[in-house]
């Protein structure tokens, strides 16, 4: 059976849909629609239609196997939320996904893709990896027709399980981690000039809800820096930021010195601008991160791509320092 067609009282129209838009006209005021097509009518719309002549009404009877739009986009939206995210009740056929908290979208942009490939439904995120803030939006979805088959929800709901464990988007919150930062260079060191980093590295640290457990100077002498980090490690730090030294010059001994500890170096270098001279490794599962001058000045460079993955404990991996080259060209 098809949806179809019916005429009804005012009164007998509450929570049925609308099959068409209404227009309202105020003489040299206004002239659009009181009420869309799809507007399921509410007791309290009663007067308004009323008062624009509007005694009997055209509605939809919604045939078994079909749904309105806005039933539509609750089913997607369920199907898609995860932990950290609640969803807004349908409002011209759209559900927003909002934030519960803040943290870390995740976003399995794999299955984003199997939904929109279901005729005429949408599912639109923001990308997966960005920190986001409790009532942030961080998703939508919606179908385009009225009225919505069934079988096609099916395949939504299928393609959003896709043999998966975790939920299409969810919002992971950060723990509480303890950064240490050792800050390289003899100008800092003999007090030639005042340190810039540590506050930089320190504010970046606290905006997701994490410490600096302590702040060294180690010159630009190797040892030094090698000795600083593996204390840091030893006294429990979730993350070791080595700050400048990441260039060409004789005197930048950061990376040197992250190899010549035996840290695991997943890269010396991005393809992002500002950060390419980032250095990513691991010292006995401890991240520690080679911090090139530019994140001093830049706002926005690989550190502040990396650092809220790395706060929610996420492993970076060679995959991800090539994925920063597209559309990673910020400034230069
Ligand atoms: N020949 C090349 N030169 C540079 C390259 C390159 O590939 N080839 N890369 C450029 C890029 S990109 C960056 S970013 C910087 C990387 O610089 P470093 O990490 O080596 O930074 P430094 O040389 O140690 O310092 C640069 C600048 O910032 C001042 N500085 C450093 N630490 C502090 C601090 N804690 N507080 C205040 N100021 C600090 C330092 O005195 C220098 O003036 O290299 C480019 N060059
Ligand atoms: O590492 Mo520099 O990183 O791009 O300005």
């Amino acid at each position: 059976m098809k949806s179809k067609l019916r005429e009804v009282h005012v009164s007998e129209a509450v929570g049925l849909v609308l099959a068409h838009d209404l227009t309202q006209v105020l003489p040299g005021k206004y002239k659009g629609p009181l009420f869309r097509k799809g507007h399921v009518v509410r007791e309290e719309d009663r007067e308004a239609l009323l008062s624009i002549g509007k005694e009997h009404l055209y509605v939809l009877e919604i045939a078994e196997g079909e749904w309105h739009e806005n039933d539509a986009a609750l089913r997607i939206a369920t199907a898609v939320c995860g932990t950290g995210l609640t969803l807004t009740q349908p409002r011209e056929g759209k559900v927003n996904l909002v934030a519960e908290r803040d943290g870390l979208l995740q976003v399995d942009a794999n299955r984003v893709h199997g939904i929109n490939q279901v005729e005429q439904a949408v599912l639109s995120t923001r990308k997966t990896d960005i920190p986001v803030k409790k009532e942030d939006i961080v998703a939508a979805t919606r179908v385009i027709p009225l009225l919505y088959p069934e079988e096609r929800l099916r395949q939504v709901e299928a393609a959003a399980l896709a043999d998966a464990t975790l939920p299409v988007l969810e919002v992971v919150p950060f723990p509480q981690r303890k950064v240490g930062v050792v800050i390289t260079g003899s100008e800092v060191y003999h007090g030639r000039i005042q340190d810039r980093f540590g506050p930089v590295v320190q504010e970046k640290v606290e905006r997701f809800g994490s410490v600096i457990m302590g702040q060294t100077l180690a010159s630009d002498e190797k040892d030094r820096i090698i000795e600083q980090v593996r204390a840091f490690v030893e006294q429990g730090a979730d993350l070791v930021c080595v700050t400048g030294g990441m260039s060409v010059d004789p005197d930048d001994r950061t990376p040197g010195a992250i190899k010549a500890l035996g840290a695991d170096v997943i890269s010396y270098g991005t393809p992002m601008l500002p950060g390419s001279m980032l250095m990513v490794a691991y010292y006995q599962q401890t991240p520690i991160l080679g911090l090139p001058g530019c994140v001093i000045h830049d706002e926005y460079t690989s550190f502040d791509v990396f650092l809220p993955r790395i706060l929610v404990g996420k492993r970076i991996t060679r995959h991800d320092i090539v994925q920063l080259g597209y559309g990673g060209l910020h400034s230069c």
